[in-house]
């Protein structure tokens, strides 16, 4: 497992901490979690509806450019390192169209990412950030996972939690897991990572028990 300084530039490889090459698993991983999700959660997958995400932690744009800018209206961008963001707009200055565009961008740090906050604190940001979402809203979560517990990084200070963990703390938080996903497609020696969507209503319940209709419909034998 390793982690690499992020400031290795103002490009895509630098923002991934040298593994640029990621960037198309990553995005496609994101995009099939973000689909699933718009068309569980929304009417008409949203297409209706005006649809705004702020893109935590933006570094240089690279998932508001491939990604979000095509599914929802307006991105915000929050991003601490001037330089990386200013490389977002430049990045962005010619992507998206009148109806689906980077909207604003914040150069201030956020007190909430994930990894270099306490539980106390994590629980707090969300019990906080819950009263905010509209009807419908979900959070999404993309997290390194440590293989058990926790790892501390003495380097950067930050935690990298366990799968475990993180479901420890949403029960905390009173945030239902409405759906998760594996990101694949990642160099061995990097942490796993995984996707989380969270709600803050309940999820219908799930039926394990098979239904005999269900049970008598033709299927693959594998
Ligand atoms: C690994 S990079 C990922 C950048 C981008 N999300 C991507 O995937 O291409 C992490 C980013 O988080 C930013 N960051 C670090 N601490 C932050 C904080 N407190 N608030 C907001 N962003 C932060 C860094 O400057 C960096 O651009």
């Amino acid at each position: 497992m390793e982690r690499r300084s992020f400031l290795l530039g103002t490009s895509v490889d630098g923002v991934l901490g040298g593994y640029g090459h990621v960037n198309d698993a990553d995005i496609i991983g994101s995009e099939v979690f973000l689909k699933t999700l718009l068309q569980e959660r929304l009417v008409n997958r949203g297409t209706n509806q005006h649809l705004v995400a702020l893109d935590c932690g933006s570094g240089v744009g690279r998932i508001t450019k491939n990604l979000l800018i095509r599914y929802f209206n307006e991105v915000d961008l929050v991003e601490p390192v001037a330089q990386f963001l200013d490389a977002a707009r430049e990045n962005l200055a010619s992507t998206g169209s009148e109806t689906h565009k980077a909207a604003n961008f914040f150069c201030v740090p956020l007190q909430w990412c994930i990894g270099h906050l306490t539980d106390d604190d994590f629980v707090s940001f969300f019990n906080r950030a819950k009263g905010c979402l509209k009807p419908g809203g979900f959070f999404v979560l993309k997290e390194n996972l440590a293989k058990k517990g926790f790892v501390l990084d003495k380097e950067d200070r930050s935690i990298t939690r366990s799968d475990p963990y993180f479901k420890q703390l949403f029960r905390r938080c009173g945030l239902h897991l409405f759906q998760t996903k594996d990101q694949k497609g990642l160099p061995r020696e990097l942490f796993a990572v995984k996707m989380y969507a969270l709600t803050v209503d309940t999820p219908p319940k799930v039926h394990k028990t098979k239904s005999k209709t269900h049970g008598n419909r033709p299927h693959i034998i594998k």
